[in-house]
């Protein structure tokens, strides 16, 4: 390559900060262009990743990036783009890639190259979006008490504090976006694996409705709740991120309803003059959940002041027991049935020599363990994790059957009841009851968890398939953000958006609070490392 553009080490720019519509606008002023942009990000990830803070973020950097950046930048001024055009991200690594393996994190599949593109994949691409690379993730997306640990990536760190946890399992995916590594990522979620990790991170994610985004080309969890989701910094850039990805794709039957119900209203929305945007909506407040922090608690009494200052009506709900505790009822009997089969049905597309059961994989990686003497690269809980799954294989047991056919739709059934019967837009929650946890099980005195099931409410999103959005309402004392979630009725992301825009605006413009608003590690010495050093 060439020298560094001076138009990107001049650190006022602060391209790490940027939020999605501000590179938007910058790019269509001219201030910087999709090369310089792709240049900086490889050379932060470069100068951060595996060096510094060691984030651990990424795995694989797609080769290309900056070719196929230079290519867009020659056709910008074309009209007919889109709001991703020219933008960089990355991508979870149980994603498709052309060209790059789709690992799952794990050791064994480092050399699976898939066939193609994942669906939601090539529509991102077609938006003009480049990709920079996979991220870590906890391993094969189920997390056996160890989020965001992967044989391959190791443990992912959280940029706002290196000592905590960034949670699972898109863990690399929240990490890069907090990072300043890219504006926008896409995670998979089936139990809260966006979810989590957007609250640990600080940013903000959907969770769409299920088959608003094609699964296609993603390793599979339990296709019953698995989702991909995008995770940015604000609720616009999310929106726009979503409805690049979403629509109809003939190998995700789930995907039906996209032509006949697509997404509506997610443009650009003018600066609000109305100071009661909100006017008309309600939003339930679950009052029978479990609290598990003291500064969460005041965080969200103060979330649920500013709702009602915008024109919301808060109303008490109280959810019907089984709610809120769905695990063993619903979710867990269906997680452990399907992960086998529909895995190996995944494996199918790769080479001989890749492994193409789980029995297989896990064979592998014994091996691995065995050669690596003292630091066994895959740890033993993972190992039997996948034995259990192997052993309680019931993807036809009635049991099963009975969860999938009856019990979930009555769950999505029920859920509809009540927030029409209650006139509900939206539930509302902390999106977990705890902050982020410490990396290990050290002593740590600044960390408070008294519940067991921090994230029993995000349960409700999995098994119904309704959308839940999720963003930051505060930090804790300890440096670590923490999120507020909006759950709403099947295909109503636009509502939830529009309220999510709203309350961000809203806190953005409260200087009284501490929030998020920035990438952390932004110290100026650090960015000018990122910038001396050549990326590829
Ligand atoms: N993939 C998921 O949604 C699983 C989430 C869960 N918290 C885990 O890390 O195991």
């Amino acid at each position: 390559g060439d020298g560094v553009d001076p138009a990107i080490s001049d650190r006022s720019l602060h391209l790490e900060q940027k939020t999605l519509p501000e590179l938007r606008a910058m790019l269509d002023r001219g201030e910087v262009s999709s090369e310089q942009l792709t240049r900086f990000y490889l050379a932060r990830i470069g100068a951060l990743d595996d060096q510094g803070p060691t984030i651990n973020a990424m795995l694989d950097l797609a080769p290309g990036a900056i070719a196929r950046a230079r290519m867009l930048d020659r056709h910008r001024y074309e009209s007919g783009h889109g709001p991703l055009y020219g933008i960089p991200f990355v991508v979870k690594d149980n994603v498709d890639v052309k060209g790059l393996p789709t690992s799952g994190g794990s050791m064994v599949l480092s050399h699976a190259y898939p066939k193609d593109s994942a669906h939601m994949v090539q529509r991102l691409e077609q938006a003009g979006a480049i990709l920079l690379g996979k991220t870590n993730m906890t391993e094969f997306a189920a997390s056996y008490g160890e989020p965001g640990y992967s044989s391959r990536g190791g443990i992912t760190r959280n940029p706002w504090r290196l000592d905590r946890s960034v949670l699972g399992s898109s863990s690399g995916s929240a990490a890069a976006v907090a990072a300043g590594f890219a504006p926008f990522s896409i995670g998979t979620d089936t139990e809260g694996s966006v979810r989590g990790p957007a609250h640990a991170a600080g940013l903000v994610a959907m969770r769409p409705t299920l088959g608003r985004v094609s699964r296609d080309g993603i390793i599979p969890l339990a296709m019953s709740f698995d989702t991909p989701a995008p995770m940015t910094r604000t609720v616009q850039g999310n929106a726009w991120v979503l409805a690049a990805m979403a629509g109809r794709d003939e190998h995700d039957d789930a995907t039906w309803f996209n032509e006949r119900a697509p997404l509506k209203g997610l443009d650009p929305v003018p600066a609000p003059e109305n100071p009661t945007p909100l006017q008309g909506l309600r939003v339930g407040v679950i009052e029978n959940r479990q609290a598990g922090n003291a500064e969460i608690e005041a965080h969200f009494a103060h979330a649920l002041k500013r709702l009602k200052a915008l024109g919301a009506t808060p109303v008490r709900a109280t959810l019907e027991r089984h709610y809120l505790d769905l695990w063993p009822t619903a979710v867990g009997p269906v997680h452990q049935a399907e992960f086998q089969p529909q895995l190996e049905r995944y494996l199918r597309q790769f080479d001989q020599d890749q492994p193409h059961t789980l029995k297989e994989i896990m064979r592998r990686c014994e091996a691995l363990n065995q050669h690596a003497g003292n630091h066994p690269p895959v740890t033993p809980r993972r190992i039997r994790g996948m034995q259990y799954r192997l052993d309680e294989r019931f993807e036809g047991s009635p049991e099963y059957l009975e969860v999938v056919s009856r019990r979930l739709p009555e769950l999505r059934e029920h859920l509809a009841q009540f927030m029409a019967n209650n006139h509900l837009d939206a539930l509302v929650f902390p999106t977990e009851a705890c902050p982020a946890p410490p990396l290990t099980d050290g002593k740590h005195n600044d960390y408070e968890c008294t519940t067991r099931e921090p994230f029993a409410l995000g349960y409700i999103a999995s098994a119904t398939g309704f959308p839940e959005l999720t963003m930051p309402m505060g930090m804790t004392s300890a440096g670590v953000p923490v999120n507020l979630s909006l759950l709403g009725g099947e295909r109503q992301e636009a509502v939830l958006y529009r309220m999510g825009l709203a309350f961000m605006q809203d806190v953005a413009d409260d200087k009284t609070l501490s929030l998020p608003a920035m990438a952390p590690l932004t110290d100026p010495g650090r960015a000018s490392a990122t910038l001396d050093r050549r990326s590829p």
